[in-house]
Parts: structure tokens; sequence; C-alpha cells
């Protein structure tokens, strides 16, 4: 029974939630750095919805690795991606690019609830690839001017979909959180492990001795 898995992925927390669960983490590609996969085009398309478009951007970062794997004639094993957005309504925040885009972020983010769905997608070929989205309702706290001065000025907001980390400082900022904790910090443990299980790497390939 083996818990080796490829991540397609550049996020530490993704990378740290499956080592925390046992999972042997295989390199991508040797040469270069731990997590370097094939970059994605993470454009939305005209029209497109945006539970489509997270579903796409994680299938599609799955296929990027996998077609690596075939070209390097690598170890066939089980490849595991996700993209996690934050939404109102059909509007997504990505990583903000400047201090003031993130406060523009957290004007619209305060007092108020919004959706965080993270899809993930595991699969070994093309045609082997499951994915499966997990969706989660985040409210902050009505944050005053210098909160979000304060927060905005950290380096923790820029490299975050929705420019925050619930994990993080923005912890402090948010009042509930119905869903998966997981799934918005970037890796919904539950739905992934259930997908891991249809490919050989359930919850006993993590125990076995
Ligand atoms: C909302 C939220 C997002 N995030 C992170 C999770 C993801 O890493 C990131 C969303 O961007 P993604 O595009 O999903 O992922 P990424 O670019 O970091 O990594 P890769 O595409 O290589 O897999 O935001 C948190 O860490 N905490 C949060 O509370």
């Amino acid at each position: 029974m083996t818990s080796r898995i490829y991540l397609a992925s550049k996020s530490p927390r993704r990378r740290e939630i499956l080592a925390g669960l046992g999972y042997e983490i295989c390199l991508l590609a040797p040469e270069a750095s731990p997590a370097s996969a094939p970059q994605t085009d993470e454009e939305r398309r005209p029209g497109e919805s945006a539970r489509s478009y997270v579903l796409r951007t994680a299938r599609e970062k799955a296929l990027g690795a996998i077609r690596m794997i075939e070209e390097k004639k690598l170890e066939v094993l089980p490849v595991v991606s996700a993209d996690t957005t934050v939404v109102f309504g059909e509007t997504i925040l990505r990583k903000p690019q400047s201090v003031e885009e993130e406060l523009r972020f957290l004007e619209l983010l305060s007092g108020k609830t919004h959706v965080v769905r993270t899809a993930v997608a595991v699969g070994t070929t093309e045609e082997n690839l499951e994915t499966v989205i997990s969706e989660s309702r985040v409210t902050f706290c009505t944050m005053t001017d210098s909160m979000m001065k304060l927060y905005a000025g950290t380096d923790e907001p820029y490299d975050k979909a929705g420019g925050y980390a619930v994990q993080g400082l923005a912890g402090a900022f948010i009042t509930h959180i119905e869903g998966s904790y997981s799934g918005i910090v970037g890796l919904p443990v539950f739905e992934t492990v259930e997908l891991l299980s249809h490919f050989g790497r359930g919850l006993e390939s993590l125990t076995a001795p």
C-alpha cells in the first residue's frame, strides 16, 4: 500500500495539508524546484460561470502535470491539483495586485458573507481525471478603515485568492464559517481524500504500517 502522489501546485498550503495527512509527495520535475508544474492559463472565458471556471482551472492544472508525466515518462502516480476562488455573486476576487486593490477587496468583504470555492482534480490520465467542488460561506466583521489599512500593509493578502488568509491574521476578522476550513485554505481534506481513495490512496494507504 503506497501513499505516493504528485502535487501539481506551487501553493505551500496545499503541500502542508497533504504532507500533514501522511501523503508522500513525489517531485514532478526533479531538476527544477520541488513545486514546479506547468503554468495554467487562469483567464476566465466570456460567459463562463464562476463554478465552471474553478472546475476547469483545477482540471487544467492537473492535465498540465499529466502531460508532463507522459512526455518525461515519469512513474505514473495520481496527480492532485486544486484551484480556490473567492466569489461575490459571479464576481471572482483574484489575488490583489496592489495595496489599493486589496483595500477595495476588504471594503467589499467587510460586514458581509461571501463564497469560497475550491475545486480539486485527481487523476492519472486525461480520461481518468475526477473533480469535486467544496463550497464554503465566510462572514467578515465590519472592518474599520484602520483595520483595513493595517491588514493591507502586511504581506499576507498578496498571494491569496480574495486577498486574505483565514489561517493568518484575517482569522481575526472572520465571525462565521459554514463549510470546509481546509477548503478555504486551499485543499478540502474530506473531498480530497475521498477522490484519492478512487486511486488507491484512501485512508488505508495513510495508516498502513
Ligand atoms: C481564501 C484563502 C485563499 N488562500 C490561498 C489558497 C491558494 O494557495 C490561493 C489561491 O490561489 P490558487 O490559484 O488556487 O493557487 P496558487 O496560485 O496559490 O497555487 P497553484 O495554482 O500552484 O496550486 O489562495 C489561503 O491560503 N487562505 C485563504 O483564506
